[in-house]
């Protein structure tokens, strides 16, 4: 098994659902339970009302019940005198009416003038302030509609109308079966080469929402015979059965072919990506999906074939929530897929704008910091940067109109603002920071360049690019940049002469990024030919990135503030300190969101955490400087 699984088909997203709806008849049953417990479950029948609500005529007042006729004629000049049992009787708000009275007048409108007389100065009309029997719900009138899914108020209705027992759908009981040697599902079994099973407890969360009953079996390793008897298991104790990873074409991934033995395969490979090696199969008459084994992978299959076939079954619409937005990058796409890429969203001066986030079917932070997903459909080789695309929403529309966009140099400072302030961050370097800003795709572009002849940093770059005058850089911070090495320095790298040194190996940030500049600008100075150091063409795209990558095996140094190193524990040699600022067009600086943003930068708060990082001055940060024309 697995070698003569080679063959993954490319079916079109929307032919394989529908041939997999088709093949699926719903295996969701019903059951009576109590009102009281229905919170969140899916009405199975439409639920009548059994009484109604009030079920008799009950006063909406604290006041004196009266019959209505008797009062006429009372007003000011001809006050009318009650008595007692004989023309009126107490009651407070939710008292059944007195038999024979057909009017409540409040307390506050009587004038009492003994135990038991009072006087009113005011006729009350008949009904007045008075629930009537089924003013609420009356007896027989549907309360609910099948298939509707139970919220908190509904179930005041539901008891109120009687419906103490209704009838609902079964949860629906899914299996989900990791599977893989190195698939582990605690931290203290996390060794090298071990990965946590952290996909069981998205695909879990998410049948929850669902309203399913999930249950997470112990990951079944790459032997046919276990993971044979593994699957059976997992259909036998459940309506549905997903298994994650091992889908694809590796000398381990069996599942397709157990599925073919013990059932059928309906679609294996589908043209979207990520989620291409998707299983949709089918045994004892139930569900099987097979989800690719990469974190993303596996939730766009779950998204696009186990939720719209979960929600079929139980009746619910599909809730869309899209936006329509300008692109700020290219994407390239391949004809043979449907990709789906996932964006962030920001508004910036009345115009929606979407910016791609990594394409890895990996790294689910890009999950996690997704505002919404845009498909490129097949046959499409891509969109071209300022195209309008609908992007599907994962977040709320009001969240996101609060955030402010910020795209350019990267800093460890900006999550420490992310933590203050609602905002979105895309690190694409000083100069993709100005290009942004220029086509007013972000509020703030954070850049550090510096003029190469004055060494002076950002104003005349500032110049070039907005020769109208019309922007100002809010300051930033004074960084420590130096070279980044690791712990005790082992290749006693002490200067950029060292970076030619034969053994050592340098890694670089990416092209249009101020500290690739600076680089560039220390190694002219000195006369070193980049060509001469080894790794200078390998590019990372953040202080982070490079850090990590020094700290790991086949890199001895990198270019990068202090505090990265200091935060991944690595050694740094200074080469001085640069101004990071941010860049903003004076046309939103009275914005609230921009004022908010000042005001952190200026806080307390936001000093004491540079200076608990160290690498930081911090003097002039929040301050406005304008940045006027060529001439001025
Ligand atoms: N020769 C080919 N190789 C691959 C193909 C292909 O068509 N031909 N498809 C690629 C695509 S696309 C995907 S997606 C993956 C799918 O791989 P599998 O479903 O077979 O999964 P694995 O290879 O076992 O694992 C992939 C990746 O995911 C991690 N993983 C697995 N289970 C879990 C879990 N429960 N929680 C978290 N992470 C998990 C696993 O460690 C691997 O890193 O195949 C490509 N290859
Ligand atoms: O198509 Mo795979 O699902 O990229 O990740």
């Amino acid at each position: 098994m697995g070698r003569d699984n080679v063959y993954i088909t490319n079916i079109p997203l929307e032919e394989a659902l529908k041939t997999y709806l088709e093949a699926l008849p719903s295996p969701v049953g019903t059951q009576i339970i109590d009102a009281d417990e229905a919170l969140h479950r899916t009405t199975a029948k439409a639920v009548f009302a059994k009484r109604s609500s009030p079920n008799d005529h009950c006063a909406a007042m604290d006041g004196i019940a009266v019959v209505a006729e008797k009062t006429h004629g009372a007003n000011e000049r001809n006050p009318l005198k009650l008595k007692l049992h004989d023309d009126f009787e107490y009651v407070n708000t939710g008292n059944l009416m007195p038999r024979g009275k057909d009017a409540v007048i409040m307390i506050e409108d009587i004038a009492p003038l003994d135990d038991d007389q009072v006087e009113i100065i005011e006729a009350a009309y008949a009904w007045q302030h008075i629930r009537q029997v089924g003013e609420d719900i009356i007896s027989g009138e549907m309360i609910l509609p099948s298939r509707h899914k139970i919220r908190p108020l509904d179930l005041g209705a539901l008891l109120s109308g009687g419906a103490d027992k209704i009838e609902v759908l079964n949860k629906l009981k899914v299996g989900i079966l990791p599977t893989g040697n190195e698939i582990v599902q605690s931290m203290e079994a996390l060794e090298k080469g071990k990965i946590l099973d952290t996909n069981s407890s998205v695909i879990k969360g998410l049948l929850l929402e669902l309203g399913c009953e999930p249950t997470v079996y112990t990951p079944a390793i790459d032997d046919p015979v276990i993971l044979t008897a593994a699957i059976k298991k997992g259909i036998e104790e459940n309506d549905f059965l997903m298994t994650i990873a091992g889908s694809s074409a590796g000398s381990k991934d069996f599942t397709v072919n157990i599925i073919e033995e013990l059932g059928d395969v309906i679609v294996h490979g589908v043209a979207i990506k990520p989620g291409k090696p998707t299983i949709l199969g089918k045994m004892d008459g139930k569900g099987i999906v097979g989800l690719p084994g990469y974190p993303v992978s596996a939730f766009f299959a779950f998204e696009k074939f186990v939720k719209p076939l979960i929600e079929s079954w139980y009746g619910l619409p599909h809730a869309h929530h899209q936006v329509k937005a300008k692109l700020t990058q290219r994407i390239i796409s391949s004809v043979k897929n449907e990709e789906l890429i996932r964006v962030t969203v920001g508004q910036v001066e009345d115009q929606w704008i979407v910016t791609p986030l990594s394409r890895g079917a990996g790294v689910t932070m890009s999950l996690v910091r997704a505002d919404g997903i845009l498909t490129v459909p097949r046959l499409f080789e891509g969109i071209e940067s300022g195209e309008w695309v609908t992007v599907e929403l994962m977040k709320a529309l009001e969240d996101i109109e609060q955030r402010l966009v910020i795209i350019g140099s990267h800093d460890l400072l900006i999550d420490i603002i992310a933590d203050e302030m609602p905002i979105s961050s895309t690190h694409v370097g000083s100069f993709g920071g100005l290009m942004a800003m220029k086509k007013k795709e972000c509020h703030i572009a954070p850049i550090h360049l510096i003029d190469e002849t004055t060494g002076i940093y950002n104003i005349s770059s500032v110049r070039k690019m907005f020769p109208e005058g019309d922007m100002s850089l809010i300051q930033g911070v004074k960084r420590l940049q130096g070279l980044m090495v690791k712990k005790g320095n082992p290749k006693g790298i002490k200067k950029f002469e060292d970076l030619t040194t034969e053994g050592v190996v340098f890694v670089n940030r990416q092209r249009g990024a101020g500290t690739r500049q600076l680089l560039d600008f220390e190694l002219k100075k000195r006369d070193i030919d980049p060509e001469n150091i080894e790794g200078y063409h390998r590019e990372l795209t953040t202080h982070m990135a490079v850090a990590v990558a020094v700290l790991s095996e086949g890199t001895d140094v990198g270019l990068g503030i202090y505090a990265a190193a200091e935060t991944m524990g690595l050694d740094f040699i200074p080469i001085g300190y640069e101004t990071y600022d941010f860049l903003v067009s004076n046309k939103v600086l009275e914005e609230p969101r921009i004022k908010n943003f000042i005001k952190v930068l200026k806080s307390e708060g936001f000093r004491h955490k540079l200076e608990l990082i160290g690498g930081y001055t911090y003097k002039d940060a929040g301050s406005i400087l304008q940045i006027g024309a060529q001439d001025d």
